[in-house]
């Protein structure tokens, strides 16, 4: 089992590349089972959550080019099936996102139920809802769900929350569907405008992506196109976190400011500086960071996606800072990780409560999800000794070349391979 190495580093410099977003290229992937010709798409991160994505899609009939290592051509000419295994689902719960297409394109989708993970229970209850409203038939049963409709006919659906995957879900099923389709409520994650984007290059016909309501005029059938994934906003952020943290000096580039709205300003709350340069952001992290009250929110409020990083960095800011996390129930895994490696944080329901410390010290510790993992390498950045995690397969889910990238910017950050007794 290999693990992740971080070392106290000195002050982060130089320029780190942010990879196509995680959170764009999972639905983008499902929206190519649409397609009725040849898919191209660029600045594909090569993380692990793709190559599951890749196999699900494989796995329905569509065919799956590497053309290099961020190029994957998609060929869905011809699905020949419409099951998608729990193997595959339980590997990543985004698998889910080809119900809508597959309901779409064939008339019928029988996917596993995806389960909880460590941050909540996780429902599906409101792509569901969305689904019926179009008009389809869901059974429940066995571990699956089963989708079926002769045809689906645009509605009027309103998300009781603006859900990421049920906004993508229905956006979706909706294109192929006969009418007008209105989601209100509408998740307007960047993340959306994407696959937006995507959609209507392949002939289909969606207004006011970004926005809370989303109104999508059905057509007969979609086309191949061309299309490049947005920077991966979480990713970047994470990197600005690191140089502010580290006192650094570091060009996070390939950023979209516009997306970061939230993070950039946190950050300049807790006395980083940060300029637009070119296609990315600097940023110049302060002797000591302030500290700053955090509430997560759906965009455009501030990503829960962020919020253990920024844990990670209140834990060394002169003072006391509060964070509240009302999109997840139990995101604060990473607590208990940071406490091992001298952070002082309270919970208190979704509050916790964060004493900024002048010093952290290296621990082995685990990662027990995706940005969990990120937040353990940033305090290893800034702690005295060694920390040692484990567990790295939930940050190899998002991180392209995590220790590389670290590295390349001065940072002791390293895999190594974990001896077998
Ligand atoms: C692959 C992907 O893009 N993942 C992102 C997506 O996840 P995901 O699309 O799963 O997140 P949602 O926006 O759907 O979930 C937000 C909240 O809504 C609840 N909910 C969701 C659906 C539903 O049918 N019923 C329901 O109650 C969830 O339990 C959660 O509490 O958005 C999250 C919120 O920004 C991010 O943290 C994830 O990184
Ligand atoms: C929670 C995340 O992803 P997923 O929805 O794929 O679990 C994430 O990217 O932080």
């Amino acid at each position: 089992m290999a693990k992740i190495v971080v070392e106290k580093s000195q002050p982060l410099k130089g320029t780190v590349r942010v990879s196509g977003a995680k959170n764009s290229v999972l639905p983008i992937l499902a929206a190519s089972l649409l397609a009725t010709e040849k898919c191209l798409l660029e600045d594909v991160p090569p993380l692990r959550d793709v190559d599951v994505i890749c196999e699900v899609l494989a796995t329905l009939g569509a065919d799956i080019k590497r053309l290099n290592r961020e190029q994957i051509e998609i060929r869905a000419h011809k699905i020949d099936d419409f099951e998608a295994p729990y193997e595959l689902i339980r590997k990543m719960r985004a698998s889910f996102l080809v119900m809508g297409p597959l309901l779409a394109r064939m008339g019928k989708a029988r996917i596993s139920m995806p389960g909880g993970c460590a941050i909540g229970t996780r429902p599906i209850d409101l792509h569901l809802k969305g689904f019926k409203a179009l008009g389809a038939t869901i059974t429940l049963g066995h571990g699956f769900v089963e989708a079926k409709a002769d045809k689906l006919i645009g509605n009027k659906i309103y998300l009781d929350f603006p859900s990421v995957g049920a906004t993508e879900n229905i956006m979706m099923a909706a294109v192929l569907a006969e009418g007008q389709t209105i989601i209100e409520n509408a998740a307007e994650e960047p993340e959306i405008t994407d696959l937006a984007n995507f959609l209507n290059k392949m002939g289909a016909q969606i207004k006011g992506a970004g926005t809370d309501t989303i109104k999508i005029t059905g057509v007969e059938k979609l086309t191949g196109t061309t299309h490049t994934v947005i920077p991966d906003r979480i990713e970047a952020g994470t990197y600005m976190v690191a140089a502010a943290m580290t006192g650094g000096n570091v060009l996070v580039d390939n950023a979209e400011a516009d997306h970061l709205k939230p993070i950039i300003a946190k950050l300049r709350e807790s006395d980083v500086e940060i300029y637009e340069e070119g296609n990315g952001l600097r940023v110049i992290g302060p002797k000591r960071l302030k500290p700053v009250d955090i509430k997560t929110l759906p965009y455009p409020g501030f990503p829960t996606d962020m919020q253990a990083q920024f844990m990670a960095l209140l834990s060394v800011a002169e003072g006391t800072s509060v964070i509240i996390e009302t999109v997840f129930e139990n995101r604060f895994m990473h607590v208990s990780e940071l406490k091992r490696m001298g952070a002082d944080v309270k919970i208190e329901g979704r509050s916790a409560i964060i004493e900024g410390q002048k010093v952290l010290t290296g621990a082995p510790v685990k990662a027990t999800d995706l940005r969990a993992g990120a937040a353990l390498i940033l305090a290893g950045l800034v702690s005295e000794g060694r920390t040692e995690i484990t567990n790295i397969e939930h940050i190899q889910r998002g991180y392209v070349d995590v220790e590389k990238k670290f590295r390349g910017l001065g940072a002791n950050v390293y895999r190594v391979e974990e001896e077998t007794k």
